[in-house]
């Protein structure tokens, strides 16, 4: 029975993969595709014509000598952006506090369904436990790249997202609706999620979950002001 499951979930995740990165019907003028790379370099874009179109990543960065050429020759660069509930299968930290061991649970199976891999950092029971512990423990598997995102449950978010805001390398954004989450993603290139048990339903918890893990970072301005957040964090870090 479990075989089964997991066989039907790893069909899932590629469906949802193959969706993914099927190209939009709106991309089919597109004259380049370099959305597999991170980084876009002159020779990327060289000999491309005036006004040609581009299709990159959501997240890749051009080089300054390949943005002075994309400016030069008006190029357009069409982002890629991940389709609603569309995410790639993830490696996903989860943990809370007594407050939110419930809404976890919940959690974990949502995303079990949805394909990813997850990390159960606890807590393991109703038991009155210390927010911090956890939020920690979550936020410390994304800083060093243990998980790909992190989502913390205590009773109100606010309280992991102040400890998880702690751990270098984090950006927690406590989201109570489907707005703020799609918001903390775009904007803020939010690799955290905290969420409050008794603000929002179990329903609730699954559209913005959704929501979060499905939204990319969006425009280069907003990629612009993240990196700003990071040199902020540089300036305060020891040395010692
Ligand atoms: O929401 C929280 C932190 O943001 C905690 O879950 C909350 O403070 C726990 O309180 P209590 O010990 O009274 O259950």
């Amino acid at each position: 029975m479990n075989d089964r499951r997991s066989v039907m979930e790893r069909i899932r995740g590629m469906a949802r993969e193959a969706l993914a990165n099927a190209p939009d019907e709106a991309d089919s003028a597109t004259i380049r595709d370099e959305s597999a790379k991170r980084i876009i370099t002159e020779a990327d874009v060289r000999d491309l014509e005036e006004g040609a179109r581009l299709r990159i990543a959501a997240d890749a960065r051009l080089t300054p000598l390949a943005a002075d050429i994309v400016r030069e020759k008006r190029i357009e660069l069409v982002r890629r952006t991940a389709r609603r509930g569309a995410s790639a299968p993830q490696v996903i930290a989860i943990g809370a506090d007594h407050g939110g061991y419930e809404m976890k649970e919940e959690l974990k199976k949502f995303l079990i369904e949805l394909g990813h891999h997850v990390r159960d950092f606890g807590t393991d029971s109703t038991a009155a436990v210390d927010y911090p512990d956890f939020a920690h423990a979550v936020a410390r598997a994304v800083s060093r790249g243990e998980a790909d995102l992190g989502i913390i449950v205590d009773a109100a978010g606010i309280g992991s997202a102040m400890a998880a805001n702690k751990v270098p390398g984090v950006r927690a954004a406590a989201c109570y609706s489907v707005e703020l989450a799609r918001n903390s993603r775009e904007h803020n290139g939010a690799n955290v999620l905290t969420l409050g048990s008794r603000t929002i339903t179990k329903e609730q918890m699954r559209e913005i979950v959704r929501t979060w893990l499905s939204t990319e970072i969006g425009e280069e301005r907003h990629r612009r002001r993240v990196a700003k957040i990071e040199a902020i964090e540089r300036q305060y870090a020891r040395t010692t």
